[in-house]
């Protein structure tokens, strides 16, 4: 078996007396795609800033490549959680993609011939040729999200983390952005680690599952993860797992809708999270 890109060895996260996760042990294959689960909070968005170096942990190691992981690591593609950019950012949607080639010298020296036809490429796989000139700030949400996948993938990552890249899609969109992932890391052996709250969209892709709550967690396939008893393990209190018409839905008791608190406060991320008056948990 390859070696792994990512490793984790006895990773923990604590701030002050909480602790979000620790004893982290993880190796991330070429080409494997790990889906981050768990609430509101749970610590998923920490985890990916502590690969990326940014945030350190407070316990054990992780190694990128066979080395401590250090910031701004050109080989790690990262698609962080959507902001719109602001009006009046004069920024093109080419340009912004570029930007993962040419990085910090964009502006200052002509893009090479080599360096303009994977640009172009780029832009044509995600989809974003009809709005290549335009101003990023004026594109929709998912235009904007399609061009982030496009600069993230530019820079040909060993390791792509994805956080919560599939907000504000419509469910055509979702689709063409996760199989645009899952193609990369079948072409390249890139390595994914995609955050996300809700697991439906890329359940086909995902090899394996990192479930975070309520400072601890849990690592398998998603059917050895997403099951009612593993999960109120987990959560310490009972939670169901559903499966209907095609979807998995993670259904917490009262008790359980506790520990997800938060998630009516980002209901915004999810249309759906507000339909069920239990709160579902994902
Ligand atoms: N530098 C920090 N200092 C103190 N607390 C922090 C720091 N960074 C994160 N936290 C806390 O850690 C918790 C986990 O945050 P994180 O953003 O990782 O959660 P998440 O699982 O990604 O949640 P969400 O689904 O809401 O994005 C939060 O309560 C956050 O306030």
């Amino acid at each position: 078996m390859s070696e792994p890109v990512l490793t984790l060895r006895g990773a923990g996260m604590s701030f002050g007396e909480r602790t979000l996760w620790a004893g982290l042990d993880l190796d991330v294959r070429p080409g494997e795609f790990i889906a981050v689960l768990g609430p509101n909070g749970a610590g998923k968005t920490t985890l990916l800033k502590a690969i990326l170096g940014q945030q350190d942990l407070s316990d054990g190691t992780i190694e990128f490549l066979g080395q401590p992981v250090r910031r701004g690591h050109r080989k790690i593609g990262y698609i962080p959680q959507q902001r719109l950019m602001e009006s009046g950012t004069p920024l093109r949607t080419r340009d912004m993609i570029a930007l993962g080639i040419t990085g910090h010298r964009w502006g200052l020296r002509r893009e090479s011939r080599d360096e303009r036809r994977r640009i172009d490429a780029l832009v044509d796989e995600v989809g974003a040729s009809t709005f290549a000139t335009a101003p990023v700030a004026s594109l929709s949400g998912g235009e904007q999200q399609r061009a982030r996948v496009g600069q993230a993938l530019a820079s040909q990552p060993a390791l792509l983390l994805c956080d919560e890249p599939l907000i504000s899609l419509d469910l055509r969109h979702q689709r063409g952005v996760t199989e645009l992932i899952d193609a990369q890391r079948r072409k390249t052996g890139a390595a994914v680690v995609f955050v996300t709250h809700d697991v439906n969209p890329i359940l086909d892709v995902v090899d394996r599952v990192v479930y975070i709550a309520g400072g601890r967690f849990t690592i398998g396939t998603p059917d050895e993860v997403l099951r009612a008893d593993v999960l109120s393990d987990l959560y310490g209190t009972p939670v169901d797992v559903v499966r209907t018409m095609g979807r998995i839905v993670i259904v917490g008791s009262t008790e359980a809708t506790a520990i997800g608190e938060g998630e009516h406060d980002h209901a915004h991320h999810h249309a759906d999270a507000d339909a069920d008056p239990e709160g579902p948990i994902r």
